[in-house]
Formats: C-alpha cells, sequence, structure tokens
C-alpha cells in the first residue's frame, strides 16, 4: 500500500477544523481524521462540514465506539465519513456490529487497540472480528500519566513491528510520536502516517522545521510520499 498521511483535526470548532484542513490539503495530506474533540464539540455537523468542504478526501471519524456501533457507524457514514473507529476493549458484538454498518453503509473500519491488556492479541482480535485496518495506539492520558511519575513514556514505536507483523491489514501508530518516527512508520511497514499533535499542542515545534506550517507540512508529505512501504 502506498503510504498515506492523515492529519488529526483534535480541534474543537468547525471553522478551525475547515480552516487547518484547508491548509493540510494544500500541503498535500491525503486523509483527514474529525478527531475525538472534533466530534465532541460539533457531532456530525462537524464531520458534514469537512465532507461539504472537501467532497472527494477520506474522512476519519475517530469515535472510538464502544456501544452501540452500528447506529453510531451509521450516523457518521451518512454524515460523509469514510472511515470509523471503534476500540479492540469494546464487546466483540460491538465490533462486529460497526464491520457490519461498514459494509451496509459504505463505510471502512479502524479498530483501535488502545489500552488493551496485549496490544499485539488487540490488533489481531480486531482483524479477526473484521475491521479493516488497526489503529496502534498509546493513549494521551496513559502517556502524560506514566511521564509525570518520572517513568519512561510508552510509545506506539516499541511493538509496532510486532503488530505490523501479527496481522496482514495496515497498521496506523498513533500517540506521542515525534515528526521524525510519524515518517518513519512506512519503514516499519505501517503506510498509514498520522500527524495530530505537531498541529495543534505543539504548533510552535513544528513550525521551526521550516518557518511556515504549511511549508513543513508539505516537506512530511514528500518525505512520506517518497517511501514505498517495507513488508
Ligand atoms: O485519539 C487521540 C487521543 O485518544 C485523544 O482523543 C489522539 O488523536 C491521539 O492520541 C493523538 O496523538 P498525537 O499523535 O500525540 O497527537
Amino acid at each position: 500500500m502506498r503510504p498515506i498521511v492523515q492529519i488529526s483535526l483534535d480541534l474543537t470548532n468547525i471553522d478551525e477544523a475547515i480552516e487547518t484542513a484547508q491548509l493540510a490539503m494544500r500541503a498535500g495530506v491525503d486523509w483527514l481524521e474529525a478527531g475525538t474533540p472534533l466530534i465532541l464539540a460539533e457531532g456530525l455537523h462537524g464531520v458534514r462540514a469537512l465532507r461539504s468542504a472537501f467532497p472527494d478526501t477520506p474522512i476519519v471519524a475517530d469515535l472510538k465506539t464502544m456501544d452501540g456501533g452500528y447506529l453510531e457507524a451509521e450516523m457518521m457514514a451518512k454524515a460523509g465519513a469514510t472511515h470509523v473507529v471503534v476500540m479492540a476493549r469494546a464487546h466483540e458484538e460491538t465490533i462486529r456490529c460497526v464491520v457490519k454498518a461498514g459494509a451496509d453503509f459504505g463505510c471502512q473500519v479502524m479498530g483501535d487497540n488502545m489500552v488493551s491488556e496485549d496490544m499485539i492479541e488487540g490488533a489481531k482480535r480486531l482483524e479477526d472480528l473484521g475491521c479493516d485496518f488497526v489503529i496502534h495506539h498509546i493513549g494521551y492520558d496513559e502517556r502524560r500519566g506514566i511521564a509525570a511519575r518520572g517513568e519512561r513514556m510508552p510509545s506506539p514505536m516499541d511493538q509496532l513491528r510486532d503488530v505490523v507483523n501479527a496481522v496482514k491489514i495496515p497498521v496506523q501508530a498513533v500517540g506521542g510520536l515525534s515528526i521524525e518516527q510519524a515518517i518513519q512508520c512506512p519503514q516499519h511497514g505501517a503506510p498509514l502516517v498520522v500527524l495530530g499533535a505537531p498541529l495543534t499542542i505543539d504548533a510552535d515545534a513544528f513550525r521551526t522545521a521550516s518557518g511556515d506550517l504549511e511549508g513543513s507540512l508539505r516537506m512530511i508529505c514528500e518525505a512520506v510520499h517518497a517511501q514505498d512501504c517495507a513488508p
């Protein structure tokens, strides 16, 4: 699979999300993600606004579904999402329901292994239950909590190769990656590169790469697209 750059719009209003998405699309980003904060703040209106502004762009709705999977996926697909997210820790019936809704409404399913007791088994479970992609994810609170205790912060890079080797579906690594680590994901067999915090939480540091946010993002997109994804 050709490497893909996805931008996570972890923002809290539609105007800011559209503005950031426009910049991202000019820079060469392939997929947009309606991040969990945007979905909480703007709901289906946020996804509809992105779909209306970007009619041909894949849109991931980061719902983090734990229950009521069919309806959540149906609503997001009808609003314009091409991808929805269900959690590996959800009941297997919930994962099956999201997969069924994906098939019924033309939407692909990304399964997120965050806080799985065993991240590799979590990824396999998602594949076995019919998900189209695995999101190998170390959560924001988990990372911050561990760092606050002065311990080494876990990274999705720690087990990325093992997760990639355990499943046949494409994998995306998420959670606290540096820009360099994100760019390297295809070399570790993970073709979906997601950029989140660098554009929002850490925007100033991100700009330092070239002094200009759009220019920096363009450089990142070019670096990702120039790679072949390792098997
Ligand atoms: O999904 C996310 C998290 O659970 C909060 O909603 C974030 O999008 C994800 O953790 C982003 O991580 P960074 O790559 O560190 O921005």
